[in-house]
């Protein structure tokens, strides 16, 4: 794969006109600070995920937790308007779902990036449960179904082989491939990765929208 360095002005570049215009709107929106605003609310999640606080330290938590609620509310918009996730040009696209996604290196049929799973991501054991990776698939795969300028495409399926544990708190690989293009479907293969182990595979089907398709 051809490295392509990656700052924010070439990640946008790359994008459909779709994507280009549907995440500079949510830039345009946004008020300094919000990408510190929705990282301290992924390191809120992670830490409370393995917290054993006592009652004091619970119900002073709560109160601070329903003051920020309380401080947003009023400036709820519609989901058209909004700016979670939209950040395009962010490994965390300004959200806290779905794991951080930095990219290394893409290609028009390629992308390879590395990620992170805390706490707020466990599944049982201390390791990183099954459709948190799924969903970090789903992320990865759509991305680089939609690269090289395609047309917008949406999932029709997903199938995720969990071929070993995945710890959570490490750097691991993640390693996108189109593996083939059929009129609007596209099938995409990606592995998620601890140094040389295979953690999980996924395989997904992609369907170009039409545009009359939201
Ligand atoms: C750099 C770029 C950045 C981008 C950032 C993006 C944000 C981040 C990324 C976020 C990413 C998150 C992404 C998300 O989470 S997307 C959210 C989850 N996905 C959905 O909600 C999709 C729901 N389904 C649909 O909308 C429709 O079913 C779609 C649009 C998918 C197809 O309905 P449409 O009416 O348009 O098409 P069609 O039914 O005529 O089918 C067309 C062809 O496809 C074949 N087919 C269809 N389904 C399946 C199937 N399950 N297995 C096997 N084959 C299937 C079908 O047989 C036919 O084949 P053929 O007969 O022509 O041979």
């Amino acid at each position: 794969m051809t490295r392509v360095s990656v700052d924010d002005d070439n990640r946008i570049a790359v994008l459909s006109p779709h994507w280009k215009s549907w995440a500079e709107a949510a830039i345009r929106q946004m008020a300094p600070g919000w990408q510190d605003m929705t990282a301290s609310l992924g390191s809120l999640q992670d830490t409370l995920a393995g917290a054993v606080p006592p009652e004091d330290v619970v119900e002073e938590a709560t109160v601070l937790m329903e003051r920020a609620r309380a401080l947003l509310e009023p400036y709820e918009v519609s989901g058209s308007e909004q700016i979670f996730g939209r950040l395009l040009t962010s490994a965390t696209r300004g959200q806290t779902f779905s794991p951080p996604l930095w990219v290394d290196r893409y290609e028009d049929d390629e992308l390879a990036a590395t990620t992170r799973f805390g706490r707020f991501h466990a599944g049982n054991n201390g390791v990183v449960h099954g459709g948190a990776i799924a969903l970090m698939f789903d992320d990865a795969l759509g991305v680089t179904s939609d690269l090289g300028g395609r047309e917008r495409s949406r999932t029709a399926s997903l199938k995720v082989d969990f071929r070993s544990l995945t710890p959570l708190d490490r750097v691991l690989e993640v390693r996108v491939r189109l593996t083939h293009l059929d009129g609007r479907k596209r099938t995409l293969h990606g592995t998620l990765s601890d140094g040389g182990r295979v953690c999980a595979e996924a395989t997904g089907l992609f369907i170009e929208l039409r545009p009359e398709q939201q």
